[in-house]
């Protein structure tokens, strides 16, 4: 249970977000104050384009904030140097990966790039860590086949692998189960919910599987056109975050069931 003295692992200040386009600025989000804490599991939710891949890029030091703060264990993130921050945040985002032609082995094995040698050699630690993720993430038969021979499902499987053979305290993750079939899908968030859990990680992901977000993640952020309201599932099913989130006339939010109902 957190407490009001808990050290946050990352905490954001008056953040806001977006992109200058043409010497314009085109703010997607403001007034952003989180303070997410260790072991916590976090779904991030919203509409198409409301924001949660420009978030998470801010989030990941991707692209800059158009104002406010953002701390990673209270150092600013803009001031970390690209190999300290790699092993304090993993990043799986879903631009497509430079590297198609390596092996997936080899692929997951690149999560362990911040520890290794000039030489990129492999310990024996480095080695465990590799194969603990590839077991976890279930893509054992996988690891000798190419990265471009691999469906978009099973591909998004490889790079969670490869998050967290990294072993960060911090995991980002923008929708890792879109490809995914419904198992899958399930699978997955509960593997995130457990790492958590288990290895008090904090990880934040995007995700349009709002039901099973709210039956396993541990607090959630809903962006909406008016802002973002943080809480805990529970309590954002209390203050209708989740029906204010789509136009009603289509679906509605059943708190009952914590599920959208289709409007017949
Ligand atoms: N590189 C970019 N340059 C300018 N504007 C962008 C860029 N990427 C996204 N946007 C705009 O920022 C807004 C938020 O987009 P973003 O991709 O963050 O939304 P999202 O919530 O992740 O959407 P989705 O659920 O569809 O993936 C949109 O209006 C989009 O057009």
């Amino acid at each position: 249970m957190e407490t009001d003295n808990q050290h946050s692992v990352l905490t954001t200040e008056d953040l806001s977000i977006g992109y200058y386009q043409r010497k314009s600025l085109n703010v997607v989000a403001a007034n952003i104050n989180l303070k997410l804490f260790k072991g916590e599991l976090v779904g991030l939710v919203g509409a198409n384009g409301i924001g949660k891949s420009t978030l998470l890029r801010t989030l990941s030091k991707v692209q800059t904030p158009l104002h406010g703060r953002i701390y990673l264990d209270d150092q600013e993130l803009k001031s970390y140097k690209n190999l300290d921050l790699a092993s304090k945040l993993s990043v799986v985002l879903t631009e497509a990966i430079a590297s198609k032609n390596l092996t997936v082995q080899e692929l997951v094995a690149l999560g362990r790039q911040p520890y290794t040698n000039w030489v990129g050699k492999l310990s024996d630690e480095d080695v465990i860590k590799v194969q603990q993720a590839i077991e976890v993430t279930q893509i054992k038969e996988l690891v000798h086949k190419r990265c471009y021979e691999l469906s978009d499902g099973q591909l998004q499987k490889v790079l969670i692998a490869r998050a967290i053979a990294q072993d960060t305290p911090f995991i980002i993750l923008d929708e890792p189960t879109t490809h995914l079939d419904v198992y899958h899908k399930a699978y997955i968030m509960k593997l995130l919910k457990r790492l958590a859990f288990e290895t008090q990680k904090t990880i934040l992901f995007s995700t349009h599987e709002i039901d099973f977000a709210i039956q396993l993640c541990d607090k959630m952020i809903v962006m909406n056109r008016e802002g973002f309201e943080f809480g805990r599932p529970k309590e954002l099913i209390q203050c209708r975050a989740f029906s204010s989130l789509f136009p009603e006339d289509l679906i509605l939010f059943d708190a009952k069931t914590r599920t959208y109902r289709i409007r017949h």
